[in-house]
């Protein structure tokens, strides 16, 4: 895809940004977007939150939003999965899978003796937990609205008993030094991020993800069940299953469901009519096509094997005699 084209085929307008990120320059979101093709070239805009980038796209100030969603250690990001769920209509566009590594710095001559707060993005924060417990217990921990921004704070401030859990890249930009490198409890971490648009779903790879929400009836018990009763069924993959509480009453949640496929495939689509017709409400989040480090090779072979299975169809339905004909020649 060009560089002036967005994903989903909108063409874009004027010189100002086109995708949000969760900032400042530093975070582990701007370099997961630098990664991807596409996305990388975009004139980009740091927001200081994720919720402030996710407004920004659906007051139609950028046509794309750049978040994190969930990470490897510590789960989905809370602030981004509830806004997509109950707040705003936006669709996913695109997946990124980044490696992140959490370094622990501080401002030049600092020791790890010296630190009594540390500050850092709470999701961030909560993949070092073992590090923090035995290196430095007795520390505070203060939130950050980014890693980066915990960074930009230690930088800018006059203590020297402050440091931050940040991406290397953010101890350059801001003037700090590394205590201690690869502080996340282990060591495949790695964190997921998605690109959402106000509208328009990508066309199908081949090799796609399709992201929803489904609210239970409150007068059927097993409900869960019977949702995931439909997926076996039409044997469909489920990549995601986690439960949100709905915040309306104790014990009512909601399912985030993650699944191989595209809603342009029928089998998908089927799937995900019944469920509308029997649940209490169906959010479609997005379908789009699925990272790895493979996604590549996997969607040429299901290109391939698309071609081949529609040239086979061509060839039985081209044997389809015309109404009348004689069963035989
Ligand atoms: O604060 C950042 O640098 C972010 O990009 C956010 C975030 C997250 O929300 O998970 C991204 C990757 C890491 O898991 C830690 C923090």
């Amino acid at each position: 895809m060009p560089a002036d084209a967005t994903p989903g085929g909108a063409a874009p307008g004027g010189d100002g940004p086109l995708v949000a990120y969760l900032g400042p320059p530093g975070t582990f979101t701007e370099e997961a977007l630098a990664s991807d093709p596409d996305l990388g070239p975009l004139p980009a805009l740091p927001l200081a939150t994720i919720g402030e980038v996710l407004e920004a796209v659906v007051e139609g100030r950028v046509p794309l939003g750049f978040v994190p969603i969930e990470n490897a250690i510590e789960g989905s990001v809370h602030q981004t999965v509830d806004r997509l769920v109950f707040d705003v209509d936006l669709l996913v566009q695109r997946e990124v899978v980044l490696d992140v590594h959490l370094h622990l710095m501080a401002r030049p001559g600092t020791r790890l003796e010296d630190l009594e707060e540390i500050v850092s993005f709470p999701v961030a924060i909560a993949q070092c937990q073992g590090f923090l417990a035995s290196r430095v217990p007795r520390a505070r921990v203060v939130p950050a609205s980014s890693t980066a921004e915990a960074a930009r704070r230690v930088g800018a401030s006059r203590r020297g008993s402050v440091g931050a859990i940040a991406p290397q890249v953010a101890a350059r930009l801001y003037g700090l030094e590394i205590l201690a490198s690869a502080i996340e409890d282990h060591p495949d971490n790695q964190t997921r991020f998605v690109c959402v648009a106000r509208q328009g779903v990508p066309a199908p790879t081949g090799h796609d993800k399709t992201s929803l929400v489904c609210f239970q009836r409150t007068d059927r018990p097993g409900s869960l069940h019977a949702i995931l009763s439909e997926f076996a069924a039409r044997d469909l993959n489920l990549t995601k299953l986690e439960s949100r509480p709905t915040k309306r009453q104790l014990g009512r949640y909601c399912f985030l469901i993650d699944l191989e496929g595209h809603i342009a495939d029928e089998v998908v689509a089927d799937c995900l009519r019944v469920l509308h017709a029997e649940l209490a409400e169906v959010k479609f989040l997005g379908s789009y096509p699925q990272a790895g480090a493979d996604a590549g090779q996997r969607r040429a072979r299901a290109r391939t094997a698309w071609r081949r299975a529609e040239r086979w169809m061509a060839e039985i339905r081209a044997q389809v005699r015309a109404p009348g004909s004689p069963l035989w020649g």
